[in-house]
């Protein structure tokens, strides 16, 4: 009966048996082309201009390409020219306006070289898709151009007279821009970001911007983009959180200028409560004078943030017990008389005692400043237009994990014992593990914007908080978040912050196997892709664990972590031909990219590799269009057998 119904239904689109049978040819011929690549970055930690140059080069997808296209007719010089234009095509055509080249002629050669490029990218995708894909304004020519016509005697002299005329009017440049982009849109076919976006670098917002544009993509939220949620939310932790990091990283222009979220309710309040402070310990890492903020005024605005943060942290924590955050409950530790702090039994000298905003009978309590401060910014947050249209998209196109053409992706981990079991987390009365961890609190997550109960909501808030740096969090993965420690203790043994026992799990193959059977994952191919923590390339560490099983892609991105890390990480990609780790050298500018044409990514390390092309039939889009096929035939079958009447006239 419901087969039927769904029969009928599908008669409505399909209302004829040629009509069906149209479609299954048309979807028949899609799942024979090759599988669209995918492409895998993390860890962008607001570094717009690095992450926007690995866009454009598809981590070296569009230099495979011009390599498959020009093998031994062009030289490595040339074609290193022509990547940088497909990268930075108006940048590129302006610095060689300057140079003094023949242009009419570099045009021509120029064009005929992106044709080229464009017919081999678009031949993996059916006309539809292409001319979807296709600028506006030049899409009838460009597929005049990459479109196969063998009923042409003379094909040479068509193209040549089409593109003569683009010379004659002039066209040349934004013609060459329009290929080169349309270059970059084919060579990747959808992109996942597996996490952390925001913090530490400078521009976040873009990212986000340039995302919001992008043609396709899934994104796996980090823990730094929980925190953003959290803030979006009004969840008060986070926001401090939010304007600590920004100010520990100079970065508060993202936050004035990005979101034009006003930091005059703090700076105001810093400067009656801080005045005589120095707070030495809450140095600025990567110093910005700004004009209206000088950097001795943030580095007090960053204590007094800190403070406020460690205040309702404290509060959460006992709040919440099950958390299992009790560790920042630190406040009532501190001797106010000794500036002595006790830890785990230990006692420590504090690096700094002076806390005029603390009540040691009530160390939690926001004072009726830093109350007022927390309300006015928590409006500023809430009503922040643009921050609240980049979360919505966050909220739309993410999660916490993904499953897709048999891959599992998260950025964190699976929280594990030492013994290998799943670790049972608590959340909300209730305990969970492996998926139905991930699940339950992704549902709190969507609660904390959707639910119409304010309790719901805000158990959704706190769990945005939760992720962000608890213990049983997946995206956090460690046992605290030394915080307090880090700023105010000067022994190291308290800055240690324990990796779950998921990491030191990651050498085993079981381990992987486990964790993709929990998520319905299985065989050869199926993988974990991972991100979050930085692989330490200097020390021989290898993005590859559970003897590939599981790849950590840590894009690196981040400049404040090269020293640690070596090289500036890793992305993936995967095509027809298998899955390959690119690694990257670090960026410096894209000034320095396009002058001396260079391309940042170091060497690819081949993860598996296959002469037999994927195809879309192999990919879960491809099985969804088989499904339609078989449906579609079923239909036909239903007309043929007079079960269900041919419409339409
Ligand atoms: O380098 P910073 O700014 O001190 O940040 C360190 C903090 O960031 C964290 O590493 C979390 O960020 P990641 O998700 O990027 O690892 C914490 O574990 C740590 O306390
Ligand atoms: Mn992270």
């Amino acid at each position: 009966m419901e087969q039927n119904k769904y029969l009928e239904y599908l008669a409505e689109l399909y209302p004829t048996i040629e009509k069906a049978s149209t479609e299954i040819i048309n979807l028949q011929s899609i799942i024979n082309l090759p599988k669209g690549t995918e492409h895998f970055l993390s860890d962008i930690h607001g570094e717009y201009e690095a992450f926007s140059h690995v866009l454009r080069n598809g981590s070296g997808a569009v230099r495979k390409k011009i390599d498959d296209v020009f093998g031994h007719t062009l030289g490595t010089a040339e074609k290193r020219s022509v990547a940088t234009l497909i990268y930075y095509p108006r940048e590129k055509l302006e610095q060689l306006r300057q140079s003094g080249e023949d242009m009419q002629n570099w045009y021509r050669v120029t064009l005929y070289r992106l044709i080229e490029l464009c017919r081999v990218v678009s031949s993996k995708y059916t006309r539809s898709k292409v001319r979807k894909a296709l600028p506006p304004d030049y899409a009838y020519v460009i597929e005049e151009l990459i479109t196969e016509k063998p009923e042409l005697s003379d094909k040479e002299a068509y193209y040549e007279a089409i593109i003569q005329t683009i010379l004659d009017i002039g066209r040349a440049e934004p013609f060459i821009i329009a290929m080169a982009e349309l270059i970059q849109r084919l060579v990747v076919d959808h992109l996942h970001i597996i996490g952390d976006i925001f913090d530490r670098g400078p521009l976040p917002h873009q990212i986000m911007d340039c995302l919001m544009d992008y043609h396709s993509l899934d994104i796996q939220w980090g823990n730094h983009d929980v925190l953003w949620m959290g803030a979006a939310a009004g969840q008060q932790a986070c926001i401090a959180t939010v304007i600590r990091l920004c100010l520990r990283y100079g970065n508060l222009d993202i936050l004035e200028d990005g979101y034009g979220i006003n930091m005059l309710p703090l700076v105001t309040f810093t400067l009656e409560t801080y005045v005589d402070d120095e707070a030495w310990q809450f140095g600025i890492k990567t110093q910005q004078e700004k004009a209206d903020i000088s950097l001795a005024l943030q580095q007090r605005m960053h204590k007094a943030i800190s403070v406020i943060q460690f205040k309702i942290e404290g509060q959460l924590a006992s709040e919440n017990p099950e958390f299992g955050m009790n560790g920042r409950c630190l406040l009532d530790q501190i001797d106010y008389e000794t500036n002595q702090i006790r830890i785990d039994g230990k006692q420590y000298e504090l690096l700094d005692g002076r806390f005029p905003t603390i009540d040691p009978a009530e160390p939690y309590a926001l004072s009726e400043q830093e109350k007022n401060v927390m309300e006015r910014l928590t409006r500023a947050f809430k009503n922040c237009e643009k921050l609240q249209k980049h979360v919505k998209f966050l909220l739309k196109k993410g999660s916490l994990y993904k499953v897709y053409n048999g891959n599992l992706l998260y950025h964190g981990c699976v929280p594990m014992n030492e013994d290998g079991s799943f670790m049972e987390v608590p959340v909300y009365g209730q305990t969970y593990h492996g998926k139905a961890l991930y699940d339950v609190l992704e549902q709190y997550v969507r609660k904390a914007f959707f639910s119409m109960e304010e309790e719901e909501k805000e158990r959704g808030r706190n769990i945005l908080w939760f992720l962000w740096s608890a213990p049983g969090s997946p995206l956090y993965g460690r046992s605290k978040m030394a915080t307090f420690e880090r700023y105010l203790i000067a022994e190291k043994e308290t800055h240690q912050e324990l990796k779950n026992a998921y990491y030191q799990l990651l050498e085993k193959k079981e381990t992987a196997e486990k964790i993709l059977k929990e998520f319905g994952l299985e065989g050869e191919e199926a993988r974990i892709i991972n991100g979050h923590v930085p692989v330490h390339q200097k020390e021989g560490e290898s993005p590859v664990k559970c003897e590939g099983k599981l790849l950590i892609i840590d894009g690196g991105f981040s400049r404040a972590y090269h020293r640690e890390t070596g090289i500036a990480g890793y992305t993936l990609i995967y095509n027809s031909y298998g899955m390959s780790l690119a690694a990257h050298e670090p960026f410096e500018t894209t000034e320095i990219a396009i002058q001396e044409e260079k391309d940042i990514v170091s060497h690819q390390i081949a993860v598996n590799y296959s002469h037999k092309r994927q195809t879309v039939g192999d990919t879960d889009n491809g099985k969804q269009l088989l499904k339609k096929i078989g449906e579609l035939k079923e239909l036909i079958g239903a007309y043929r057998s007079g079960t269900i009447k041919e419409r339409g006239n």
